[in-house]
């Protein structure tokens, strides 16, 4: 491994976004060594990456992110060159019912990758990077018009978006006070294949299929933008090349969905694709409480991305829905392997089915 020419730590590789970024670094750089450090809590899946394992220059070491010394048993082992952090709690609903693990896993969980990058490449290294993938949950909600852009003041609400909005600050500070080279983004909704299905579009695409109901929350008139996955892991392969220490990116769709007229859509393509009748799937949906707190709108400013470092969306969106939705019938077993075990017991307290 040491011929290769650069080392990346990806922290939870085997999660959603983070599968997505270490399939692309392995495939598209063999000159690189992608060092995937994930826990495997419920949503990190060694089947994420099942595609790259035997690949010469990929590897996976089982770490939780806040164990000081086990982080440190991979910076000794690896000579580190970037980290791209993506280890992270990310369900808002999951940091209602229980936020402290919310806090441990984004705040010092980041602190003690912060901590080992620095103790391990000294002040103020040259080549060195500390990437931070964050979300744009950290700005707050908006009302009906306007975009979040780098500028936006915090205003973080949920239990999980206020551990992200800390886990950036806890960034920014470890690179002005010890020089520590550092770059954010902040991302808007994801989707794709290998999502874990508590999330929107997973859940509902797995209840469509087994005929349960659609647990949408209040009136469905939440607004999201929303962003295929494999999109979001090559702006992530262009801040790691192309952007500049100390700077911050918004990366988003420009794709904004009522949640309701999302929740339509899918329905109607999945009777299509499932061959049931027009109709079925919108009976399965099922008004519930709202989520407490439950952010109005989210939606992205991308000119900063788009002008300085050429990234745009590739995907139109109801093609990477169709593709999503293939992909999830198509990996049954993934699907069931996901859904077994403790996962009726939290759909259940979630859902009271
Ligand atoms: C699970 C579920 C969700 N919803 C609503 C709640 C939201 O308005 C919308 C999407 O919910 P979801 O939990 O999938 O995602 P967000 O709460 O928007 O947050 C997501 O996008 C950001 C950027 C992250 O940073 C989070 O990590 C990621 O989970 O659908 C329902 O109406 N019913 C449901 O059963």
């Amino acid at each position: 491994m040491s011929a290769l020419e650069r080392t990346i730590i990806v922290t939870g590789g085997a999660g959603f976004i983070g599968s997505h970024v270490v399939r692309r670094l392995v495939n598209n750089y063999p000159h690189y060594h992608i060092v995937n450090v994930d826990a495997l809590t419920y949503a990190g899946n060694l089947a994420n990456v099942a595609d790259v394992a035997d690949a010469p220059n990929y590897s996976f070491v089982r770490a939780d992110i806040t164990d000081l010394e086990g982080i440190r048993a991979v910076f000794a082992v690896h000579q580190v060159d970037a980290v791209i952090h993506l280890a992270a709690e990310s369900h808002v609903d999951r940091s209602i019912d229980d936020p402290l693990i919310f806090v441990k896993t984004n705040l010092l969980g980041t602190a003690t990758m912060l901590q080992v990058a620095k103790e391990s490449w000294g002040p103020h290294p040259q080549g060195k990077l500390f990437y931070h993938v964050s979300t744009d949950e950290v700005f707050g909600s908006l009302g009906e018009l306007g975009f979040f852009t780098e500028s936006t003041a915090y205003d973080p609400r949920s239990p999980y978006s206020a551990s992200k909005a800390g886990s950036d600050h806890l960034v920014r500070a470890w690179g002005h006070t010890f020089g520590l080279p550092v770059v954010i983004s902040n991302c808007s909704n994801n989707y794709g294949p290998n999502q874990f299905p508590e999330k929107l579009l997973p859940l509902f695409i797995n209840n469509i299929k087994h005929l349960k109901p659609l647990p949408v929350y209040g009136k469905g008139v939440n607004v999201r933008d929303w962003l295929y996955v494999e999109d979001h892991a090559r702006a992530i392969d262009d801040v790691l090349h192309k952007g500049k220490p100390g700077e911050t990116y918004n990366i988003g769709g420009h794709n904004e969905y009522r949640n309701i007229d999302l929740i339509r859509l899918l329905c109607k393509l999945m009777d299509a694709k499932l061959g049931r009748p027009e109709g079925t799937s919108e009976n399965l949906i099922t008004y519930v409480t709202d989520r407490a707190g439950h952010d109005l709108r989210y939606a992205i400013d991308a000119s900063k991305i788009r002008n300085e470092l050429g990234w745009e969306p590739s995907l139109h969106f109801e093609e990477g829905l169709a593709r999503t939705i293939d992909w999830y019938l198509e990996n049954e077993a993934w699907l069931e392997g996901v859904t077994s075990g403790d996962y009726q017991a939290y759909y259940d307290k979630m859902y009271g089915k």
